[in-house]
């Protein structure tokens, strides 16, 4: 079952909580389940990549913290859309994947939690978010088709955090994505590429039974 995977991995990745420190936590079901598992008195507050989960550390008892008033956060725990071997992911099908980065740059250590479907051999196969500012929203469609050959669709009905739109690209060859995320965070309009290549994470927590981390 998907929701014990994601559960596991949760679970799992408590080991890495120093206790009395204040962590950033990421967004969407897996990190629900390690929010589920969090004690409020584990740590001193976090920092939230989205109101999302913001809301679900308030309602846990945990305080939310701003990024500007914290320093560098010792930790960053988020799930992903998509895990190769490196370490490198695809993630915002949550639509956080701004805020996602933000936080993760911010931290020294990123753990990656996620059910083993998650893992994949080479990205792509999932569609890559990307995170667009509304006006440039055609803009950044044309000019990636034209650059990758892959397919945006937009997100229509999703408005991010931020005030952003999403485009899903899809049918993308992410041969080096080093490269690709380095290139797609150039084209104006884009505010973020959903691609995590080069910050990739530091530890992958996959939730089988037992669950395992490399
Ligand atoms: O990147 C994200 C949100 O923007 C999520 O981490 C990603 O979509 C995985 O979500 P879930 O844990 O629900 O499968």
């Amino acid at each position: 079952m998907t929701e014990d995977a994601k559960r596991r991995a949760a679970r799992a990745a408590l080991a890495y909580v120093t206790p009395g420190a204040v962590i950033g936590v990421g967004t969407g079901s897996t990190v629900a389940q390690f929010i589920a598992e969090l004690g409020p008195s584990q740590v001193a507050g976090a920092v939230a990549s989205s109101e999302q989960t913001a809301a679900r550390l308030r309602a846990r008892g945990i305080a939310v913290l701003d990024l500007n008033e914290t320093g560098p956060l010792p930790l960053y725990v988020d799930g992903a859309d998509a895990c190769d071997p490196q370490r490198r992911l695809v993630k915002g099908g949550g639509a956080a994947l701004t805020r996602e980065k933000i936080v993760a740059a911010a931290s020294e250590r990123f753990v990656c939690i996620i059910d083993p479907g998650k893992r994949v051999d080479r990205l792509g196969g999932a569609p890559l978010p990307i995170e667009v500012v509304p006006m440039a929203r055609e803009l950044v469609a044309r000019t990636i088709a034209s650059m990758t050959g892959g397919t945006p669709v937009w997100r229509a009905g999703v408005t991010t955090d931020n005030g952003g739109w999403i485009l899903d690209v899809h049918g993308l060859a992410i041969g080096e994505p080093e490269a690709l995320e380095a290139a797609l965070d150039q084209i104006a309009g884009v505010v973020s590429v959903g691609l995590f290549a080069r910050r990739p994470a530091d530890v992958v927590i996959v939730g089988d039974d037992p669950p395992w981390s490399w």
